[in-house]
């Protein structure tokens, strides 16, 4: 993009864009790209916060040099260590060798770990203020967001809040880089889902985080993904405290695993159920055709969650086992579950989908609709039934 790209005066977005990684974390696809964000204060002292993924090194490091020229880097910021906002570290510190290196006790742990590197080295903790000239910047520890160093830098002049990878989201900047320039809604389901899958486990230090920050004025919010946040910051602070809090839309997923097609027969007639009841958002997904990670993002933006698999081998089939276990990982809390499912002869599948319900936090919904080969008229019935019991417990 072509720069300077200035969030206040002297405050600048220079991060880069990645249209090339395919698996984000070699996991989540990321199909309309990311942006690794990071930032430059030039004041009479100097500030990065926060680098890049090592791929992108000299254009971080051209970034900068577009915006001080000769000068040098006197301070690089780090809220988040992780390497796609570390990975340009030595990079940068072959560019601007005596620049300090700011962190808490934990980053310092990391650095030693990840970089051998342990001179140099700021560490400050909650509440310190580092002067950089005009601009003062306050620290804020924000463990686990989601790695144990997380920490947020809040810019005191402007009220700039550096979030690391809190608030951010997938989806590459298209041109805009700030929330009164791009079409949101193209990247809030994307931001939904790298809530859903990185943030979202971590529900409750978010939920502590965001009390935190309640005593600050924040006037905009930047992140280390995604959109940065100049003119309605508190926009993006009420979908962290709803997806954080569990709170969800009314509505339905139905997931299912089924090889030969009994599975999802019942699929469709638990969906057309829903239908009849009323319900508009009815969204199915074939759990072997569609990435987990949106499955996740899904199950968390609803209130119910309908889940079939066949049975395999004496246990679920591998995509439902693989979103079970996903799902526990990530503690979901405050849904309605349904279970469903087909199988020949032992039927373990929808055994172990109940017990996951039962051991969670999940409320599981009667009936467990469980069957030998094809689903004939009794199971729809219990189909109905179970959807029938869903919609009530949606209305309480
Ligand atoms: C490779 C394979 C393994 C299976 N393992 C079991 C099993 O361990 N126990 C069982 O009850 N049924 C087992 N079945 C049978 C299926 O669960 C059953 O045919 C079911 O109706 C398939 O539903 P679907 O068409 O939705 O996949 C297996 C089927 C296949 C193809």
């Amino acid at each position: 993009m072509t720069l300077p790209i200035t969030l206040t005066d002297d405050v600048f977005w220079i991060g880069v864009n990645d249209r090339e990684t395919h698996l984000f974390e070699s996991l989540m696809p990321i199909p309309e790209g990311v942006s690794y964000n990071a930032y430059l204060i030039n004041d009479e002292k100097v500030a990065l916060i926060d680098t890049v993924k090592i791929d992108y090194n000299d254009a971080l490091i051209e970034n900068i040099k577009s915006i001080i020229g000769e000068r040098t880097v006197d301070y690089l910021i780090i809220n988040h260590i992780e390497p796609d906002h570390s990975g340009s570290i030595g990079a940068i510190l072959n560019a601007f060798p005596d620049m300090i290196i700011v962190g808490n006790s934990k980053t310092a742990n990391f650095l030693k770990g990840f970089y051998s590197k342990t001179e140099n080295v700021l560490i400050i903790k909650e509440n310190d203020v580092l002067e950089l000239g005009q601009h003062r910047l306050k620290f804020f520890m924000t463990p686990m967001l989601h790695w144990p160093e997380t920490m947020m830098t809040y810019e005191e002049t402007k009220h700039i809040l550096f979030s690391g990878d809190a608030f951010g989201g997938f989806g590459a900047l298209n041109g805009g880089v700030f929330d009164d320039e791009v079409d949101f809604s193209f990247y809030e389901d994307e931001m939904l889902r790298y809530y859903a899958n990185i943030v979202g486990k971590y529900s409750n230090m978010v939920q502590k985080a965001l009390s935190k920050l309640q005593a600050l004025d924040v006037k905009a919010i930047a992140a280390t993904h995604g959109v940065v946040w100049r003119k309605n910051p508190q926009y993006v602070i009420d979908l962290y405290d709803r997806w954080s809090s569990y709170q969800a839309e009314d509505g339905v997923v139905i997931v299912y695993g089924s090889m030969y097609g009994n599975t999802k027969k019942t699929a469709d007639v638990i969906a057309r159920a829903f239908a009849n009841k009323g319900m508009k958002k009815i969204r199915v997904y074939d759990a072997a055709r569609t990435h987990i990670s949106y499955l996740i993002s899904e199950i968390w933006r609803y209130k119910a969650v309908v889940i079939g698999s066949s049975t395999y081998n004496g246990s679920l089939f591998p995509p439902i086992e693989q979103l079970i276990s996903k799902m526990e990982n990530s503690a979901l809390q405050n849904k309605i579950l349904g279970v469903f499912g087909s199988y020949s002869w032992s039927g373990e599948s929808v055994k172990m989908l109940k017990q996951s319900g039962e051991s969670g936090k999940l409320t599981l919904a009667e009936p467990i609709v469980q069957w030998m080969f094809a689903p004939d008229e009794e199971v729809n019935i219990q189909a109905d039934m179970l959807a029938t019991n869903i919609v009530n417990l949606l209305k309480e």
